[in-house]
Formats: C-alpha cells, structure tokens, sequence
C-alpha cells in the first residue's frame, strides 16, 4: 500500500471543480502582476494561465507554484491549451502586442484584434457562462471586439476601463491633501488613457465637493490648478514607461479587485468599460468606460451621473471615435 493510501482515510471524494476558478491569459507583465495579486490576496481557489510562450509560462506557473505555503492555498495550472481554462468564473486577457514605437493606435488595434481572435473563441468554448475581463490595450475597443468576437451578452464583457486611471487620480488628490488615497473620491470616466474624462463635479472627501469650496477646481481659470492632477494620471504612465519600460503592480492590484467584487458579488462600484449604448445621447455600439455596479453576473447597473455639458461633449467625441475605428475592423 503507497503512503498516501496508508496516511488518509477516505471519507468522500473531493470536489475537483472549483467554484472560484480565473484563469488569465497572458502572462506578461501585466499578466503576472494580476495573477500575484489574485493569490496573495486569496482570490481565486484556482488560476489558470495561459500563454503562447511555452517556456515562460512553465516557469511562471511553477514559481508561483513554490510560494503557495506562504498564500491562502489554490490550485495554479498552466497550459498553451485553452482546455486548461475550462469552468472559469472569469477569464482575463493581457494578452497582446504593445505599441511599437510610432505606431498608430489604429494598427494597434489591429493586430491586437487579430490576436484576439484566436483567444475569445477559445475561452467561451471552454467556459460558455464566464465573465470576461479585458485589460490589453486599446482596452475599450478591444473589450468591444471581445463582445463581438464571444456572442457574450454586454453585462458579462468587461474592460479594466479607466479603473486605473481613476486609482491614479485618487493617489494625487491623497498627495495634495495628504490624506488616504481611499479617502479621496473622483470618477475618470470615458476612453482609458490619454482622452479620459475627469468628472470634478464629483471630487470630494467625505462627501464635502472641492467645488463647493471652491467652485473653480478643474477650469483653467482655477489658481490652484486642480485640474493639474488629471494631466499628471497621464503624464505618470508615461513617465512610468519611462523609468521602467512597463507597468505593472497597479493594474495588476485593480484588475485583482475587480475580480474579488465579481467572485464574491458584493456590488461594489469601480470605473470599468461597458457598452454605454444609450447613456449619456451616446446611440454607438461602443465601450467606454462610468461607474459600474459589479457582481456574479458581471455589470448589473451603471450609475447615471450627472454630467456637465463639456464632459457629456468629450464622452461623446470618444464614441464617435471608437465607432469610427471599430467600423474599420474585419472581426
Ligand atoms: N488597461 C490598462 O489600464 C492597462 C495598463 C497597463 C497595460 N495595459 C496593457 O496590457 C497589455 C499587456 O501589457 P504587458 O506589459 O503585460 O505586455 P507583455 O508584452 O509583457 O505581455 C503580453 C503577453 O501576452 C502574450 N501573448 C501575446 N500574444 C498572445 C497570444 N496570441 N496568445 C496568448 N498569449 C499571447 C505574450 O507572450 C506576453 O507574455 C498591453 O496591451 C498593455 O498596453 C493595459
Ligand atoms: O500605465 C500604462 N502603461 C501603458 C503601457 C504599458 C506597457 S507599454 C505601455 C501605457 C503608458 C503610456 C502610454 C500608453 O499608451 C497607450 C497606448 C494604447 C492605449 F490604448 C492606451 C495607452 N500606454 C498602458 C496603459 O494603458 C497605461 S495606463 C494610462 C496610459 C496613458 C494615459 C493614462 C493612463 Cl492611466
């Protein structure tokens, strides 16, 4: 008789499907700070990686494989075959090719739509009830091709959105006040990146708004140049790329809570990319991202903020952008 069968006393066979299996695709930088995340936050009792690198993503399964006696335990596989991701309440992407130097955001998109043809597919086979969370980039249009490219209804396709612009901006506004960053509330909305849409009407800590203090914060004609802090979420992510060569730690920390709030349907609200086909006199079948209500079953509400005129102009220039782009994808 082997050890194993002298050591346990079988009572009952073990549930070998998890409830609470992710599997994430792409184990990149992004990839791996997300899949850390997960772990050591006790997210997920199982991660699925994978990766068309085969090598790299053995050896990433494995190392995080060494670590679990430090971590709540989970099951951690890894396979180039989509069969590995099979049963997963939510599937991740990070996959994708970054922007080459002077390459157009359009050419991005292209062949970021291309590579995510081989992996949409794949993912709803495997997992036909799954929530997918898109992070690659140009994230918003990319988690429209994933819409188009899974037949997945709109509630269970989700884009990181401006999550981590929105993080961001908190971080700032914690540094000028010098208090916590979950102490400082402020809602970036729209198109992830360069074009976001701060929504001032809405900064505040502890409910008090900066603009009923003064009702300045955010115009140019502001002396205490708030609306600095939204020129520095951008120009931060260049200057993280700069020092570098990527980022990492705080997106994968947003896309782990994101998926904490969907796993455990706590209905908590984050800045993420959804079809907002009908709000704000948006009528594109675009992605963009406004506060979301997140759960089990994915995007259950968007709140209905009010807008003024200017941030309504700038969401809808970015539809109409998105549109534009998205018309030029052979999906
Ligand atoms: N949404 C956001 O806020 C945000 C923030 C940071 C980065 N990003 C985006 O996340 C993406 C990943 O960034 P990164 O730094 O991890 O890049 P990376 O190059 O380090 O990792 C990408 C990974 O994808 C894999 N991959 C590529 N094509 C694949 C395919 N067809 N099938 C399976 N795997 C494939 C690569 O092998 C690599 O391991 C980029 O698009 C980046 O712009 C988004
Ligand atoms: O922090 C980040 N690192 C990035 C990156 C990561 C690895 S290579 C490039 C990065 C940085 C700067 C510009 C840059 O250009 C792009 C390119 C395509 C695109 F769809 C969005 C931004 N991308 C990806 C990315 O989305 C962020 S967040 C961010 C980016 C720009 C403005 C504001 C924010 Cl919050």
């Amino acid at each position: 008789m082997s050890v194993a069968s002298q050591l346990l006393s079988n009572v009952a066979e073990p549930v070998t499907t998890s409830g609470a299996k992710v599997s994430l695709v792409g184990v990149g930088q992004v990839g791996m700070a997300a899949a850390f995340s997960v772990l050591t936050q006790g997210i997920a009792s199982e991660l699925a990686l994978v990766d068309m690198m085969a090598d790299k993503l053995k050896g990433e399964m494995m190392d995080l494989q060494h670590g679990l006696t430090f971590m709540k335990n989970a099951k951690v596989t890894a396979s180039t075959d989509y069969a590995i991701t099979a049963g997963s309440k939510i599937c991740i992407v990070t996959a994708g090719a970054r922007q080459r130097e002077g390459e157009s955001r359009l050419n991005l998109v292209q062949r970021n739509a291309e590579i995510y043809k081989g992996i949409i597919p794949q993912l709803v086979k495997y997992s036909p009830d799954t929530i997918l969370l898109i992070v690659s980039n140009p994230v918003d249009v990319l988690t429209y091709v994933a819409w188009k490219l899974s037949g997945l209804p709109k509630n269970r396709v989700i884009g990181s959105g401006t999550n981590l612009d929105s993080s961001r901006f908190r971080f700032l506004m914690s540094e000028r006040l010098g208090l916590a960053p979950s102490s400082c509330h402020g809602w970036i909305i729209g198109e992830h990146g360069d074009t976001s849409v701060p929504v001032w009407s809405g900064v505040n800590v502890a409910g008090v708004r900066l603009r009923e203090i003064n009702p300045l914060v955010g115009t140019a004609e502001d002396p205490e140049n708030w609306s600095q802090l939204h020129q520095e979420v951008v120009q931060s992510a260049y200057e993280v790329i700069k020092l570098k060569g990527y980022t990492s730690w705080a997106i994968g920390l947003s896309v782990a809570t994101l998926v904490q709030t969907i796993l455990r349907n706590t209905n908590n609200v984050f800045a993420v990319s959804t079809l907002i086909q009908g709000e704000h006199g948006i009528n594109e079948e675009v992605f963009l991202s406004l506060p979301c209500v997140l759960g089990e079953n994915g995007v259950t509400n968007i709140i209905r903020q009010p807008l003024k005129a200017e941030e309504k102009a700038q969401l809808q220039k970015s539809a109409s952008t998105l549109n534009e782009v998205q018309s030029k994808l052979a999906l």
